[in-house]
């Protein structure tokens, strides 16, 4: 049997994936000791990892080449729309939130904000969900420079610890929606590898109802 092949978003998802399959029981040595290396073998899972940035995690997923994907509920919001989202894996979790500078209100004037983001998509439909016109300006990362900078009144941006908005003299406005790592599948993989796909989700659901 073919293995299934699993698109994981490297940086801060990577580890907690490679913990939740280490619990399941899968020897992850070849993630742990991946070097450079992109496609990773997990022999006994019958499983191939694929590393990729969080939104080609969805391009590859999407166009079948993958049939598992591991990405934060940020970037389904910002960049999918045609597979199945499977599990919640309870890890990766923050939220996207409003900010803006420490004690500068936001929500007066009738001056049209200036939003700085890495999330056009998110941000224009929430303040669009308000009935708010605002000008969406994207930055690639490092968004909390915006409003330091001048260029915006406010961020939407990720928030764990809120380390980052306090280092910097900004404050949460509002909250918008809680994120956390989750489970895709491709539309037809779901049929074709129903039973391989099914069992990992099992084997998973099993280990995080044991936590
Ligand atoms: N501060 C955070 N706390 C918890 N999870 C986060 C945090 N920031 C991001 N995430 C989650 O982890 C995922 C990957 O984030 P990570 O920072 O590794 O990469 P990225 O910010 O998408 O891209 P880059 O590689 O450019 O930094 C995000 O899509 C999100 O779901
Ligand atoms: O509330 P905190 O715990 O401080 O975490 C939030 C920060 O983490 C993310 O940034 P990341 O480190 O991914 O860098 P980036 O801004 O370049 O994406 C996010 O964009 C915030 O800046």
């Amino acid at each position: 049997m073919k293995p299934i092949r699993i698109a994981l978003t490297k940086g801060r998802l990577e580890r907690d994936t490679v913990g939740l399959f280490q619990k399941i029981g899968y020897d992850c040595t070849p993630l742990l000791e991946k070097g450079r290396k992109l496609i990773l073998a997990i022999p006994d899972g019958n499983m191939e990892i694929v590393l990729a940035k969080a939104a080609d995690v969805i391009t590859y997923v999407e166009h079948g080449v993958c049939d598992v994907g591991i990405v934060g509920k940020d970037t389904i919001l910002e960049n999918g729309h045609s597979f199945y989202e499977v599990l919640d894996l309870g890890f990766g979790r923050c939220k996207f939130a409003v900010a803006g500078p420490k004690g500068k209100p936001f929500y007066t004037g009738y001056r049209q904000k200036r939003i700085a983001t890495k999330y056009p998509k998110i941000a224009r439909g929430f303040f669009e969900g308000k009935g708010m016109d605002v000008e969406i300006i994207k930055i690639e990362g490092s968004v909390e420079l915006a409003p330091l900078l001048g260029l915006s009144d406010a961020i939407v941006d990720i928030v764990e610890t809120g380390a980052t908005l306090r280092e910097n003299g900004l404050e949460m406005i509002e909250d918008i929606c809680p994120v956390s790592a989750r489970m895709i599948v491709n539309i037809p993989s779901m049929k074709l590898k129903k039973e391989q796909i099914e069992t990992l989700t099992h084997k998973i659901e099993t280990v995080k109802g044991a936590e």
